[in-house]
């Protein structure tokens, strides 16, 4: 006998993001314009990975929708981090622009950040692990 009922997907959520890094040991921070409850608070460029699509292909895909250019990865920033409104997890990459300026064509706002501006901008809550890691990469690079 068949089963009417379809199969119920257990992938977990899993939103990736980019912390854009520049030459000048800056980081590209991103302000969101919605929903109403996270508008205005600042986060890394990326969204939710789509069924059958890996991490990077998400987050490559990410960065033309919503910044308008390429990038490469470098290397993952901190653990998976818990995302409480979503139940899933945030997995951010440190990457470089390989073509174009970014503009904000989805968020209210961008900005650079170097290593002591870091603390200038209300991020998103499950990202603080990742920038007080990301304020020693940033000190490094900056010279
Ligand atoms: N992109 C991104 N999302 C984050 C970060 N930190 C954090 O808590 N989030 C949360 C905010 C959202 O609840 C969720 C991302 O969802 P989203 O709505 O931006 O995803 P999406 O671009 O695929 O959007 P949609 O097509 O589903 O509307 O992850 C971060 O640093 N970057």
């Amino acid at each position: 006998m068949s089963n009417p009922l379809p199969p119920v997907s257990s992938a977990p959520l899993i939103v990736v993001g980019a912390a854009i890094v520049n030459d000048r040991g800056q980081v590209l921070a991103a302000q969101r314009a919605e929903p109403p409850a996270l508008a205005g608070c600042w986060e890394f460029p990326g969204g939710k990975v789509e069924p059958g699509e890996s991490d990077v292909s998400a987050i490559v895909r990410e960065c033309r929708e919503e910044l308008g250019v390429e990038v490469e990865l470098v290397e993952r920033l901190g653990p998976d981090l818990p995302l409480q409104r979503d139940f899933g997890v945030l997995r951010v990459w440190i990457a470089r622009l390989a073509e174009g300026e970014p503009t904000a064509l989805e968020h209210a706002a961008l900005r650079w950040l170097d290593a002591t501006e870091l603390d200038d901008v209300a991020w998103l809550p499950a990202d603080a692990p990742l920038i007080d890691e990301l304020r020693v990469r940033l000190a490094e690079w900056g010279g």
